[in-house]
């Protein structure tokens, strides 16, 4: 199918012939060495690495560090409240490219009519606000009583940098799926032909429910370990720096950090990951993300969580993705690519992305999911 845009409001059109090498194949994604192999192959990337002894000084990661996160500047939601007027311009023409997914609601909706929704949320920034202390990122009791409604519909999932088990304590609703690490910790619906891929072990989550647990990294475990308690002793004289372990991956913040001190603890990390040629490091909304080199992010995510729902190769599905992140462009770009579904982009700023839509703010997130609701039980009389 050809993704058309009619100007306001991209369009998805027919569905091309689907890729039938996709999630799922063995030898595309076989994560796993052979018993006593050290680390796996099929999901390796290729990273090209800087000579070692080298530590990076270019500007562009300080780049991205300034860039990673609007400014609160421009995250003033208000729009009666004094923004530049420069900035309200390049916001407006923005959301003509990306434009709102409660304004287009009728305009998707229209084109889900007799399709199948599935709804993947990320956590941070799209279903709870950013705060300062990424511990206290808790997600309102009006955001969860709107997952959960709309969970009763559609089949939903959280897709999450943070652990499994942590984006849960904060979720705390067990009719979702969920994938933590960036996709590299997914607990999925246990469905046969899922039983026979070889990073799926059926296991039990902790309300007893049988679940499919897929971990293409757990390889990774010891040493993303190791690499945790590097980065907690090297950066631990670096004023508001924190580490944070999750699972597969580890997060480095600077948000509390002066930004005097960027350049520093980007070296920190640097410096740490010129052992470790198979970590690569992302960049979040200030945060430094160090995961292991492997061919799997948010995208792989939500394909996996889609053939394991019974749900990729349908053309009467309808995937929506809704983040506000870097990694979750992963998703939006296999949507898009695919032509299967839309990504919808939360920010509050113009910034460059592979959704189709975008909503300014984790409230506006909250009232898409309730027109959803609405829009299902309406349809359903
Ligand atoms: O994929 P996500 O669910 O969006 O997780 C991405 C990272 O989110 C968290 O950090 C971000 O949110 C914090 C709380 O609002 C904020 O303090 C921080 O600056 C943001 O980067 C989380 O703490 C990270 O571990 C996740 O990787």
């Amino acid at each position: 199918m050809d993704l058309k845009s009619n100007h306001s409001a991209p369009v998805l059109a027919d569905p091309p012939p689907m890729n039938k090498s996709r999630l799922g194949i063995p030898t595309v994604l076989l994560p796993y060495s052979p018993p006593g192999a050290v680390f796996s192959t099929g999901l390796l990337l290729k990273i090209p690495r800087k000579k070692p002894g080298i530590l990076e000084r270019s500007s562009s990661w300080l780049d991205a560090m300034k860039n990673s996160s609007p400014t609160h500047k421009m995250t003033t939601k208000d729009s009666s409240t004094e923004l530049a007027s420069d900035t309200d311009v390049s916001f407006r023409n923005w959301m003509l490219k990306y434009p709102s997914a409660l304004a287009s609601f009728e305009h998707i909706t229209n084109y889900a009519k007799g399709k199948r929704i599935a709804l993947f949320l990320d956590y941070d920034g799209t279903l709870s606000p950013i705060v300062d202390n990424p511990d206290c990122a808790f997600m309102s009791n009006a955001m969860r009583a709107a997952v959960s409604d709309v969970a009763k519909y559609f089949p939903t999932a959280i897709i999450s940098g943070r652990s499994c088990d942590k984006v849960y304590e904060f979720v705390e609703l067990k009719e979702l799926y969920y994938a933590g690490s960036h996709g590299m910790d997914i607990m999925g619906p246990v469905r046969p032909s899922s039983n026979d891929h070889p990073n799926c072990i059926r296991t039990t989550d902790k309300q007893g429910k049988e679940v499919n647990l897929f971990q293409p990294a757990s390889e990774f475990l010891p040493m993303i370990e190791e690499v945790f308690r590097s980065l907690v002793e090297i950066t631990k004289e670096i004023e508001g720096a924190k580490v944070e372990n999750n699972k597969f991956c580890v997060s480095v913040h600077y948000r509390n950090v002066d930004e005097k001190s960027w350049t520093t603890i980007g070296q920190c990390v640097h410096e740490i990951l010129k052992n470790y040629p198979r970590l690569r490091l992302t960049h979040g909304r200030k945060v430094l993300e160090v995961r292991p080199v492997l061919s799997w992010d948010k995208g792989k995510a939500v394909e996996f969580l889609l053939e394991t729902l019974g749900l990729s190769n349908c053309d009467d599905v309808l995937p929506i993705y809704v983040g506000d992140d870097r990694t979750d462009e992963d998703a939006f770009k296999v949507l898009r690519g695919g032509n299967r579904g839309y990504g919808i982009l939360v920010s509050s700023a113009p910034k460059e992305s592979n959704a189709f839509y975008s909503l300014r703010d984790p409230s506006e997130v909250m009232e898409f999911l309730k027109s959803l609701v609405t829009w299902k039980e309406s349809s359903a009389l």
